[in-house]
């Protein structure tokens, strides 16, 4: 959370001249409501549902040329980081709890943040979450003390670097 997915996606997706999905966004339209009211009603459970379910959907109808921002807790069901691997160019926004903390203070529409101790939380997500991304990641881009422009901008570089990579190896 706070890395930036929403933010440097879309950057991307208008660099690239293609379609901008947020699953956050596509869950919340699905839904006609909003997060926060979805953890509220159905739990994290019903949430990771509604999130397989969108990304599935978005994987099967797709034609492979857009640019998606997944929440945080996506790689938390193997059978959506199965998706991902198959399906996608997987980009890892690192950023350090810090600035994660930073960067959602301003926000109380992430449910999971609104405990007494985000920082502690950040932290505990990290240490579950952090090899689970750097499993499906194709490359891992540093976000900390960059604007947003510039991560995009190397996230834009890194793909042409990769992409190029794999057309020579081929
Ligand atoms: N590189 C950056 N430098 C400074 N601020 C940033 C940077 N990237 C994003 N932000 C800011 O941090 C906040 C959170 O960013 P954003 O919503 O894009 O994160 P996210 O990874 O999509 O989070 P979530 O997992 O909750 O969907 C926004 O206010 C955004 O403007
Ligand atoms: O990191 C998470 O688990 C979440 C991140 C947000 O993008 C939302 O998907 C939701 O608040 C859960
Ligand atoms: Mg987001």
């Amino acid at each position: 959370m706070g890395a930036g997915k929403t933010t440097i996606g879309r950057l991307i997706s208008q660099s690239l001249g293609k379609d901008f999905y947020d699953l956050d966004k596509v869950i919340e339209d699905n839904a006609g409501a909003d997060i926060p009211w979805i953890f509220e009603r159905e739990g994290e459970d019903g949430f990771r549902k509604r999130e397989t379910q969108a990304l599935a959907s978005i994987a099967q109808s797709d034609t492979g040329d857009s640019v998606l921002a997944t929440g945080g807790g996506i790689v938390m069901r193997e059978e959506n980081r199965e998706i991902l691997r198959d399906n996608a160019l997987v980009v890892y926004l690192y950023a350090s709890i810090a600035q994660q903390l930073y960067r959602t203070s301003k926000s109380t529409h992430r449910p999971l943040l609104q405990t007494g101790d985000p920082k502690a939380t950040l932290k505990k997500l990290f240490e579950v979450r952090d090899p689970l991304y750097r499993d499906v990641a194709t490359l891992i881009i540093e976000t900390d003390a960059r604007h947003p422009r510039s991560v995009a901008n190397k996230v834009l570089d890194a793909i042409k670097r990769h992409l190029k990579e794999e057309t020579t190896v081929s």
